[in-house]
């Protein structure tokens, strides 16, 4: 490598358990691919983390990775690790930084938790009337097109203190709905009340996903990831993101994209929701997994032939 500091490589992370949890399990394959390099691991705390009202109000989940972006493209450090889940669409992403390393993919699933001491029941059997916890659109949106009678109540803050509240009832909720992956990472797993099907409730773009991202000319960080990437998951992501940019999503569409590799195939499947769950558009496309870009395109062409663009946020509007 040519640049100044020739063996440390500094690498930003987000500071909740969560994110830790990744880096450590990142810069752990990382040190193992390159055991003559030393990893230094720089906290970022973002707007996202310290601002506990709605995500909408800060410009959206980018929140988070803006922080990030910025470490890179001011030369704080060489590599940063997101969730996938959290990036924002491909259009909305800040010049300069590019994703060079996909993890292999964690379970993708979304998941129920109900207090502690509660028989496990599945969401479909909740009273009417139950007060849902999610703060993601795709989440509230799907809540009232599969079920009728919850109410979703946005909630946010780390997994841990949404556990906590919701055990001593100061959350004001009856049930969560949350990310499996972080359920595992957290080792929360056994709070698991149902994990929902993937083909009926679809899990989030890159879902369960984690990335490194480096500066778009630092070849040098591109081929250092490459032992790291998981090819079938990039390929998977590839996909998922091309169908998030052909949407022009932004952090208030309620959509989800999953993608699953067979052999050599990549099949997309993809919805947007009406926010109030009065209508939803979906669309399955299946194509050559050397391709994933124009899998995922065409089944963003797909939605949108279908009328997705009256579900989604104008253009110039988002909140
Ligand atoms: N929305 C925030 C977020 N971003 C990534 C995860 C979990 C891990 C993942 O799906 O990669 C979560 C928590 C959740 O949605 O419950």
């Amino acid at each position: 490598m040519s640049s100044p500091s020739a063996t440390t490589v500094r690498v930003a992370t987000r500071t909740s358990p969560m994110a830790m949890w990744q880096t450590r399990k990142c810069v752990g394959l990382l040190r193992a691919a390159h055991p003559h390099l030393t990893f230094e691991t720089v906290p970022i705390t973002s707007l996202g983390d310290r601002y506990h009202g709605p995500l909408a109000d800060i410009g959206g989940k980018g929140a988070f990775v803006r922080a990030l972006d910025q470490a890179l493209t001011t030369g704080q450090v060489e590599l940063s690790i997101s969730c996938a889940k959290d990036l924002p669409s491909p259009h909305d992403r800040m010049p300069g930084v590019v994703i060079g390393g996909v993890l292999e993919r964690d379970d993708a699933r979304d998941a129920l938790i109900l207090p502690s001491g509660t028989p496990p029941t599945a969401l479909g059997t909740l009273p009417p009337g139950s007060r849902i916890g999610t703060s993601a659109p795709r989440r509230t949106a799907q809540l009232r097109q599969l079920y009728t009678g919850f109410d979703a109540v946005p909630v946010r803050g780390n997994l841990n203190t949404r556990l906590t509240k919701l055990d001593d009832g100061s959350l004001g909720v009856d049930a969560l709905l949350v990310a499996y992956a972080g359920m595992l990472r957290l080792d929360v797993a056994d709070r698991a009340a149902e994990i929902l099907d993937p083909t009926v409730w679809l899990p989030a773009t890159g879902a369960g996903i984690v990335v490194v991202e480096h500066r778009s000319n630092d070849t040098a960080m591109h081929d250092l990831l490459a032992p790291v990437t998981h090819p079938a998951t990039a390929t998977a992501l590839a996909a998922e993101r091309a169908t998030l940019a052909t949407l022009h999503g932004n952090c208030t569409t309620a959509a989800s994209v999953h993608a699953l590799l067979h052999a050599a195939t990549v099949t997309v499947h993809a919805a947007v929701f009406a926010p109030d769950g009065t209508r939803t558009v979906r669309a399955r496309t299946t194509g050559p997994a050397e391709h994933p870009e124009s899998v995922g395109r065409e089944a963003a062409e797909r939605l949108l032939k279908d009328g997705a663009a009256q579900l989604l946020p104008a253009p110039g509007r988002q909140s």
